[in-house]
């Protein structure tokens, strides 16, 4: 079977221009397929549209929009069918836009559960849009905005050619701090370079290898430490239940410990664990794993041929709301059987 194509989930809170960045998109990025909740709801350029049949529509330059109907799953296998049949073009990516309230998990368990979509499809990454000018007060009132900003792998930051500098330089600080990892690219009017939200997850299609040093970022991350905010103070109050930090373990781990302690995390702490990452080194096994959550879902473990670099030590890196950083330290040591880092640096 072809290698699965790549999905990019598009998600922002409500009105932060995800479609407009779509209709720049569906002009630079050929072969594309676009899920969305209702065309009529999306003001999807008109203009582009050839043809509309059923929940599909064809758009001038070769993409294919399709509009979800009822879960994700049976969508996506609709359109990879009419694609094997050729009733539309081969499109060789998806993006998938939600609503903007919508919490990202959900739509991620769909596509990383269903072992049909699996072997067509993988998931590339989450890019968030987020609205320079409202954005910061979305994060203070709505948790669903926040959550979209942990999960992402990039951030879109729109409309900053209406938003005074401070404002956006503040935002900027605020995002970086919520999640450390995700680069932000300033989006106006929706024109975006397309390479900008591509190759975001572990694999990197254009130079076909597992990227793990650019994923996981962990020096980005300030070490867990009880009561703070990786190490920085709060730029806002509400934020001071987010923090985002690191966890350094020295010696290889009891792959059943720390399955423990991660399904305790997932199970019982799904709604204070926005995400995780993690290379690990367990004991018996001479190649690393990476692990990747988000809330209650956990992605399918990626087992590497080989070390990335000389440490060897397992690096997690978390984003949590309400959950004490050496709270979720302590777990992971006392259940895999291995001792801290002493600095709990990581280079
Ligand atoms: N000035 C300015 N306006 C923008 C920019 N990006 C988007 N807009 C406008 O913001 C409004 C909302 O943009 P949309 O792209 O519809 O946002 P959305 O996230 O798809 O909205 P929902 O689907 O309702 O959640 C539209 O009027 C856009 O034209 C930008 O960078 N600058």
């Amino acid at each position: 079977m072809d290698a699965p194509l790549p999905i990019t989930l598009l998600t922002g809170f409500l009105g932060s221009g995800k479609t407009t960045v779509l209709n720049h998109l569906v002009r630079t990025l050929p072969r594309t397929a676009i899920l969305m909740n209702e065309f009529g709801e999306v003001a999807l350029d008109h203009q582009l549209l050839q043809k509309m049949d059923g929940p599909l529509a064809l758009l001038s330059g070769g993409c294919v929009c399709c509009t979800i109907s009822g879960s994700l799953s049976p969508t996506l296998k609709n359109l990879w069918m009419a694609r094997q049949k050729g009733d539309i073009p081969a499109f060789e990516r998806v993006i998938i836009e939600t609503t903007g309230i919508a919490d990202p998990a959900p739509v991620l368990d769909n596509l990383l559960h269903d072992n049909w979509v699996r072997a067509r499809f993988r998931l590339d990454g989450v890019v968030t849009t987020v609205d320079a000018l409202f954005g910061m007060g979305q994060l203070d009132q709505h948790f669903e905005a926040v959550k979209q900003v942990a999960v992402a792998d990039r951030l879109l930051l729109t409309k900053t050619d209406l938003t005074p500098a401070e404002t956006v330089a503040a935002l900027r600080e605020r995002l970086a701090t919520l999640n450390p990892a995700a680069d932000i690219v300033t989006v106006t009017q929706g024109e975006i370079d397309p390479t900008a939200i591509q190759n975001l997850g572990l694999w990197n299609a254009e130079t076909r290898s597992l990227e793990v040093a650019r994923w996981l970022k962990p020096q980005r991350y300030q070490p867990a430490r009880a009561g703070t905010l990786g190490g920085k103070p709060a730029v806002a109050l509400h934020d001071a239940r987010i923090q985002a930090f690191s966890v350094v373990l020295d010696a290889p781990l009891d792959r059943y410990g720390l399955q423990s302690a991660l399904s305790m995390l997932t199970s019982f702490r799904a709604e204070n664990l926005l995400r995780f990452k993690a290379i690990v080194n367990l004991q018996d096994e001479a190649q690393p794993v990476v692990l990747h959550g988000v809330q209650h879902v956990l992605y399918p473990e990626v087992r590497l041929d080989a070390w990335p670099d000389d440490d060897h030590r397992s690096r997690f890196v978390f984003i949590v709301r309400d959950l004490d950083p050496e709270f979720v330290a302590k777990l992971l040591t006392d259940f895999s059987g291995a001792a801290r880092s002493h600095d709990g640096a990581v280079s």
